[in-house]
């Protein structure tokens, strides 16, 4: 991790975001007045109860969602940018240079082969056709996902096998921040044992992280800080509730 006298590669700053449920004319609070600063190299788990806000804060990062106030200062290569007001192009151009977002749903077109899936951020960061299905086939190999399949299109492979392509195409190359929404959800053991292997080495490479995990033993060693998303107290939840957040 470098250290903390550099300034932050994310900084949020007084981050809300609600929903307006037109149906029912009413307001949900999905999360209020979030802030936190995260280096480069630096891990951050995501902890909270069911609806505390974990998924919709990295899809409000990763700007699929805008906030209703509040600024998300990224340190881009380019100079600052805050991904809470850039512009669309900016936005689509950072996700395929040096933003990540890793999910267990796979995001594929159709009729494009598996290594054809994970090859292409290969190509466009300048390798050859070659270089980059050598390198595509190598982290599919190393997610588990079974030779006969890397020439095959996914939307007819399992949950997992798709999960795994899907994590490939997102950590073939170094990004600058990974958002990390449960990929560990339905991998098997050998494909997590990976995941946190890839993790690792992304972190010691400098990439900035903040993810919800299914399992946060898993990436136990990687955790710099925890972010605990649930608003109201302990104290005010009902016993289930109370259960299920301290079990997190
Ligand atoms: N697009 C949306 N429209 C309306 N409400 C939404 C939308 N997305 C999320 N919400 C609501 O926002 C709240 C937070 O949801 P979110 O998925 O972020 O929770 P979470 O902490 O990731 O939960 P879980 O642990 O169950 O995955 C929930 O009450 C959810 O119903």
């Amino acid at each position: 991790m470098q250290t903390q006298n550099e300034p932050p590669i994310l900084r949020v700053d007084g981050l809300t975001k609600r929903f307006r449920m037109h149906h029912l004319e009413s307001t949900l609070h999905a999360f209020e007045n979030i802030s936190f600063d995260l280096q480069a190299g630096e891990f951050i788990l995501l902890r909270g109860h069911n609806g505390a806000g974990k998924s919709t804060l990295l899809r409000t990062l990763w700007r699929s969602y805008l906030p209703v106030s509040g600024r998300i200062l990224y340190r881009s290569r380019s100079g600052d940018i805050d991904l809470a007001r850039a512009a669309d192009v900016d936005i689509a151009l950072l996700r395929r240079q040096e933003l990540g977002f890793v999910t267990q749903f796979l995001n594929a077109r159709p009729r494009v082969a598996a290594e054809e899936i994970v090859a292409e951020p290969l190509r466009l960061a300048g390798r050859t056709q070659d270089e980059a299905i050598g390198e595509a086939r190598h982290w599919l190999a190393e997610f588990g996902v079974r030779p006969e399949l890397w020439r095959a299109y996914p939307s007819t492979f399992s949950g997992g096998e798709q999960q795994k392509v899907n994590l490939a195409r997102a950590l073939v190359l170094p990004q600058r921040l990974l958002l990390l929404d449960e990929p560990t959800a339905s991998l098997d053991v050998g494909a997590r044992r990976a995941l946190v292997r890839r993790l690792a080495d992304l972190k010691t490479a400098g990439v900035a992280m903040i993810g919800v995990f299914h399992h946060p033993g898993d990436v136990a060693d990687l955790i710099d800080r925890e972010i605990d998303l649930t608003t109201r107290p302990v104290s005010e939840m009902q016993e289930s509730e109370r259960e299920e957040h301290v079990a997190v």
